[in-house]
């Protein structure tokens, strides 16, 4: 599976954390991340990140991309709820063309740890089936 890790930057600790603590399953995936939170997560743990530009330069729109090509399964996006954003817009529409595709997303660190037990226990399997057409939403089925 494709899982996006995204923190804002009083959640890369949190991230960092929730990788360290989950790099078992992490690493039997293929794993992306905005570009400062997947440079802390890989010097914290070693962990194989595809890195895109950071958040404010992009990155979230890159994810979004994967997203809208329904190449991506999984996204955990550590939001941080107490601080404004310049890029809010780009945030907001990476979390709306998840809900567009029905990714899995986690805005916290309670679902994140449930999406990745899931995604261990096989409950993410549903993707492959959808991916084969990649234009087609799940609700489309
Ligand atoms: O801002 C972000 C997500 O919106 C995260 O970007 P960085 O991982 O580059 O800090």
């Amino acid at each position: 599976m494709k899982i996006a890790l995204v923190a804002h930057d009083r959640k890369k600790d949190t991230i960092i954390k929730l990788a360290t603590a989950y790099q078992p399953i992490l690493e039997q995936h293929e794993l992306f991340a905005t570009g400062t939170t997947g440079l802390k997560i890989t010097e914290a743990t070693g962990l194989n990140i595809h890195r895109f530009k950071s958040g404010p330069l992009g990155g979230d729109q890159q994810i979004g991309a994967m997203v809208s090509e329904n190449k991506m399964d999984m996204i955990i996006f550590l939001r941080d709820p107490l601080a404004s954003q310049p890029h809010e817009p780009d945030v907001n529409a990476l979390i709306r063309l998840s809900d567009v595709y029905e990714i899995p997303l986690a805005t916290n660190i309670g679902a994140a740890e449930v999406l990745i037990r899931g995604l261990a226990n096989g409950f993410l399997d549903f993707r492959q089936v959808v991916k084969e057409d990649p234009q087609k939403p799940m609700s489309a089925y």
